[in-house]
Parts: C-alpha cells; sequence; structure tokens
C-alpha cells in the first residue's frame, strides 16, 4: 500500500484562490516531489501558465494541464492515461495534486480513482476546499439570492460537502472576529469538514495539507450507498454511464454515508447556464482603461470571474489581468512575453459573449471579438 501516490483535490469556487496558493506552494522549498494537474473551465489555460512561471527552474515539480473543465465530469480522456503514466514514474513522484474548475465537484475524481486502474497506483489523501473568506463574509452565499446568486451558493454548498479541510484564503486583511464569523459560517453549513486552516498571504502549509491520509483503504466495503435523488434538477439528468464506480466505494471509512447522484455529476452539466468564453483583441489595451472597463462590464454582466493576459503596445511583457467579480487586478507580468494580442477568459452564469464584446469594445474603443 505504501507504494501508492497520495493524492489531495484542491477545489474551492471560481477565483477563490486555488491557484495562487498551489503557485506559492511550489514556489517553496518542497521536501516532496510533486506533481499537479490544473483543469479549468476555460478553453484557454491561464492557471497552468501561471503556476509553471512559479514553479521555474524546479525540476522536481511537474506540471499538466486540462482546460475544458472536463475532468470533473469523469469523462476526459487523457485524465487516465496522464494518471497511469505519472503512475510509471513513481519513483520520482512523492504527491499528486489535482486543481479542479472552479465550478467542479471534486466527485467525479474521487470516482475515477477508485477504479481499479487507479486505485492500483492511488490513493486519495484529502479534499480541500478553498474560500474566498471576504466574499462568504460579505453573504455572498446565503440570504435572499438571485437565480445566478442561488446557482453560485449552491455549488459552493456542495464544493464544502466533500471537503475533508476547508481553507480560508483571502484572509490578510480580516480581524480576528471575522475569522471567528467565518469558522462559524463554514461549520454551520459543512457539519464533516475536518480541519479548518488559515491561509495567511495565500499559502497553504504543506504539513497541514498533504500528506493528512485522510482516505486509507478500509475494510468497511459497501459503505458508500448510492440514493436516487428525489430532487435530481433538470428533466435530462441520467445516470452516469460509471455510476458503478461510485457504488460501494468507502471515503475513509469513518463512517457510513450515502449521498445522491446529482452530486456526483458536473455542476455546469446540470445547469448550463455556466458559460465560459474567450475575447480576443489584436489591438494594443492601455491597462487601466481595460480595468475601469471591465469594471463596468462586469458589473452590468452576470460575471463571475475574468483572467488573461493583455499586450499593451508599450511593452514586449504581457500584462496579467485577474477579475473576481467587480474585483480587478492588472498586473505587469514578467514571465509571459505576448505574442498574438489580448486574451481574455470569462466565466459567468447566463452570460452573453456579443454583449460583453460589444460592451468592451465600446468601454475601450478598441476591437474585441
Ligand atoms: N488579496 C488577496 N488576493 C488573493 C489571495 N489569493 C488569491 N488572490 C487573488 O484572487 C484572484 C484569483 O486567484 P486564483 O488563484 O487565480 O483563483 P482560482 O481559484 O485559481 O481561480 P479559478 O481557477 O478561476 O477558479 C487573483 O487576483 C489572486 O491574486 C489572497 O490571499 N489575498
Amino acid at each position: 500500500m505504501s507504494n501508492l501516490i497520495p493524492v489531495t483535490i484542491v477545489t474551492g469556487f471560481l477565483g477563490s484562490g486555488k491557484t495562487t496558493l498551489l503557485g506559492n506552494l511550489v514556489k517553496t522549498k518542497q521536501d516532496r516531489r510533486l506533481a499537479l494537474l490544473i483543469n479549468e473551465f476555460g478553453e484557454v489555460s491561464i492557471d497552468g501558465a501561471l503556476i509553471r512561471a512559479d514553479s521555474s527552474g524546479q525540476a522536481h515539480i511537474q506540471i499538466h494541464d486540462f482546460p475544458h473543465g472536463l475532468i470533473a465530469y469523469g469523462d476526459d480522456r487523457q485524465f487516465v492515461p496522464t494518471l497511469l503514466a505519472l503512475a510509471e514514474r513513481r519513483s520520482q513522484i512523492d504527491h499528486l495534486l489535482i486543481e479542479t474548475s472552479g465550478l467542479a465537484l471534486p466527485t467525479a475524481v474521487m470516482a475515477l480513482l477508485q477504479s481499479p486502474e487507479l486505485a492500483a497506483h492511488f490513493i486519495l489523501d484529502a479534499t480541500l476546499a478553498i474560500v474566498d473568506t471576504p466574499l462568504l463574509l460579505a453573504d455572498a452565499f446565503a440570504g435572499q439570492l438571485t437565480p445566478a446568486q442561488a446557482a453560485v451558493s449552491d455549488l459552493f454548498a456542495r464544493q464544502l460537502e466533500y471537503a475533508d479541510v476547508v481553507v480560508l484564503n483571502k484572509i490578510d486583511g480580516l480581524a480576528e472576529e471575522d475569522l471567528l464569523v467565518a469558522e462559524a459560517r463554514i461549520r454551520a453549513g459543512a457539519p464533516k469538514v475536518r480541519f479548518l486552516e488559515l491561509a495567511y498571504q495565500a499559502s497553504l502549509d504543506s504539513r497541514l495539507a498533504l500528506g493528512l491520509r485522510l482516505h486509507q483503504p478500509t475494510l468497511l466495503a459497501q459503505t458508500h450507498r448510492y440514493t436516487p435523488l428525489p430532487s435530481v434538477p433538470g428533466d435530462t439528468a441520467r445516470v452516469l454511464a460509471n455510476q458503478h464506480l461510485l457504488d460501494g466505494h468507502a471515503h475513509s471509512g469513518l463512517a457510513s454515508h450515502s449521498h445522491g447522484l446529482a452530486t456526483h455529476k458536473h455542476f455546469h452539466e446540470q445547469d448550463p447556464g455556466w458559460l465560459s468564453f474567450v475575447l480576443r483583441s489584436q489591438d494594443p489595451q492601455q491597462p487601466e482603461v481595460l480595468k475601469s472597463a471591465l469594471f463596468e462590464t462586469a458589473k452590468a454582466d452576470p460575471i463571475l470571474r475574468i483572467k488573461g493576459f493583455i499586450r499593451t503596445g508599450q511593452s514586449e511583457q504581457a500584462v496579467l489581468v485577474q477579475g473576481v467579480r467587480t474585483r480587478m487586478v492588472i498586473s505587469p507580468y514578467a514571465a509571459q512575453p505576448v505574442r498574438h494580442g489580448s486574451e481574455i477568459v470569462f466565466i459567468g452564469y447566463h452570460l452573453n459573449r456579443k454583449q460583453v464584446a460589444a460592451r468592451l469594445s465600446a468601454l475601450t474603443a478598441t476591437r474585441w471579438l
């Protein structure tokens, strides 16, 4: 058993800080040799590029990108072959981290790890959920909600439901009492969470996050039951093709539990309201103009996440754009030369691509397509 590669699944809502935490983790010297799988919702991989830059020069870190968020569906064609290829290099890997997309639940990955071909090589160590603490405190996930907010809140609750460890992130400006309120909210919403950790300066303490061994094999077979949910959303919900993977598997062996089919499905699959698209521009951008244009666009349209690299025309270096709701950060990004103009990924709920492109074009007086 000791030869199995431990796997940590890192979940967390869009923009909660998963990539930043992993980037900081690989920046610091690690005793463990890490492999990272990065799965994003958008068609362009931004996070992989960021983490690669953070880990540059560290030969013991391997990074694999999976755009399109497909790992979460459990039917990404590259996923199992990539894991098997990693297993062949077992002697060079001490721990595997899988960052799921911000719209994903960890369950499909958890199920795949239980399949005979992967269970022979991997074992789930723990599932982490990263939380944007200021958003939690701002009641973004509770109270009177619009349909878009309800969709966000539902996904947030489900990500917590599967977490062994919740990491409160973005906490540097927060007072002790805010942290206590945040903790109480998490405990109330997710009573099964085992540990709550604080990520000061967006850093994950690997001693507290890796090697937790919360899902060791158990002799309690069949402790995990599949229960058809009475409230599967939508008329088109159906049993997964690989449903057998979900039956009879045990998580930690601590307690027998059951949950419904819907929780094993990618949120996007149930709710096609989630959309992602890329807008591109060949025109040089002025960072401050673009920043305020993106702010206005995120206020007017149901956008939850913006990220990309832009070309300014003043330098050969790219500028990194990061937006979580209406919070925009635009910063020079030396590690990335810009070759093909600007490219920004937008993720939101019932977003209209044409409308966003038109608004951004008008506000920046440049062409975005
Ligand atoms: N102030 C502050 N900002 C943070 C912290 N952690 C992350 N951020 C910022 O939050 C934004 C989103 O961070 P990411 O790490 O890309 O979030 P993510 O969860 O990987 O996002 P998705 O992959 O799109 O779901 C970026 O602008 C980060 O710089 C933190 O601890 N404090």
